[in-house]
């Protein structure tokens, strides 16, 4: 079985433009790339797609979603997680333990392979906790949890609170090759606040969240990860002192990676409306001077990589309010879009450098065997409409999770099509 896709608009690296390209997928894999300038190729007894005048780019690739099963189908589950994702043109995503239960034995993780393998339709990473139930008293089986799949240990959701756990998780994890991912938060600094330190807590007469509740993690685990060895990872960073830590800590060669989701680059506590709880995530909206360090963090490399942080909850759940209602928002089907029409539609960054931050990136840091359009590699394949303009409708999104503080926002760089190994997802083409 071989289809052409002919027409797409491929990013050259070496030349930084778009050049049209034939690629043929055969068997799952990309297998062979024909230049545009040479005419179409024979397609007799190929299937074919047409993407002229589309983007073709390798699947996007996110390494922080929350799929919430086990536990939490009614936020979202595998089925409908992977059909978001694949929406939003991501081809693998990396999915959170902080389930119910946690998922912090071998069996869970073979609950969710399974699951993912009849029912999802992007191929689905799990990461197991670093300790039991995530409540950071006693390590997991990390031997178990890596033969039965896992690809690296988070209690994303919370920090790993006590230093000694920590370093013996990150020693442990060196032995055997596996990254440690942090959530970053001491609980001591961040009781009782919902938004950030900064103008929107002080007009409503909240308590923010410092800071150094994020960075103090960093700072401590760049040093345990400098002792012990270990690739550690850190998520959705928001604040200028992260970044500054974790430039410090690349330059004297720790091995320490990072990421930064769509919100974090676009908005700050500033822009937040209303005390209505889609502006409400973990981290949460910084001040605007954070959000021009993380940006400068992505630009030079100090932040490895674009997460969503999909973190899908009910409408009666976020009804509750800024106070009240859990953290998190959607992001599978807005994050592109965003990302395109901010920095690369607006001149700041050239579409090549959101692409790597997308694909190449997050491959070269977890070794991934996907995330380019190589010959040879799987095919995993996004085409985006980058001129067509549509509004957010969260209606519309195939997440159960509605929660998004992006509604209404009119935005270019809509995902038409996605192909996960070498079979069509989702198309509207
Ligand atoms: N990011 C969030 O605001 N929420 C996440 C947890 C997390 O990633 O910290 C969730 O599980 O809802
Ligand atoms: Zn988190």
């Amino acid at each position: 079985m071989s289809t052409w896709i002919l027409n797409g608009q491929v990013w050259n690296e070496a030349a930084e433009q778009l050049e049209v390209k034939h690629v043929r997928v055969e068997n799952g894999v990309i297998a062979a790339i024909a230049s545009g300038a040479d005419g179409l190729p024979d397609t007799a007894g190929h299937e074919t797609i047409d993407a002229k005048g589309m983007l073709l780019s390798a699947g996007f690739i996110d390494m922080h979603v929350h799929l919430r099963e086990p536990g939490f189908e009614y936020k979202e589950d595998i089925a409908s997680g992977t059909r978001s994702a694949a929406r939003g043109g991501f081809t693998t995503i990396a999915c959170m333990p902080n389930t119910r239960p946690v998922i912090d034995t071998p069996e869970t993780i073979k609950y969710v392979l399974d699951k993912a393998a009849t029912e999802g339709i992007v191929r689905v990473l799990p990461y197991a906790a670093i300790t039991k139930n995530e409540l950071g008293r006693e390590l997991t089986d990390f031997a178990a949890l890596k033969e039965a799949g896992a690809i690296g240990f988070t209690d994303d959701g919370v920090g790993v609170q006590n230093a000694q756990m920590m370093k013996d998780a990150m020693s442990l994890a060196a032995s055997m090759n596996m990254p440690i991912i942090a959530h970053c938060e001491d609980d001591t600094l961040v009781v009782g606040a919902a938004v950030t330190e900064g103008k929107f807590a002080q007009k409503h007469g909240l308590k923010g969240i410092p800071n150094e509740s994020e960075a103090i993690h960093v700072g401590r685990d760049v040093l345990l990860a400098e002792a012990t060895g270990v690739h550690y990872h850190v998520c959705h960073v928001s604040t200028e002192q992260s970044v500054r830590l974790i430039r410090l800590a690349k330059s004297v060669g720790v091995k320490v990676t990072a990421e930064v989701c769509p919100h974090h680059l676009i908005l700050s506590d500033e822009d937040i409306p209303s005390l209505d709880a889609n502006w409400k995530m973990n981290p949460p909206l910084r001040t605007p001077r954070d959000v021009q360090a993380v940006i400068e963090g992505l630009e030079d490399g100090t932040l490895d990589m674009i997460v969503t942080d999909h973190a899908p909850h009910s409408a009666e759940e976020k009804a509750r309010g800024m106070l009240l209602a859990p953290f998190g928002i959607t992001g599978f089907e807005t994050a592109f879009p965003l990302m395109y029409t901010h920095f690369v539609k607006n001149g700041k960054w050239p579409l090549g450098f959101l692409l790597k931050r997308m694909t190449t990136d997050p491959a070269r840091v977890f070794g991934l065997p996907t995330g380019s359009l190589a010959v040879g590699a799987p095919a995993d394949v996004t085409i985006v409409d980058l001129e067509g303009e549509r509004e957010v409708d969260p209606q519309a999104f195939a997440s159960k999770g509605k929660n998004t503080p992006f509604g209404g926002w009119k935005l270019n760089g809509w995902p038409v099509l996605t192909m996960v190994n070498g079979a069509v997802v989702w198309s509207e083409l």
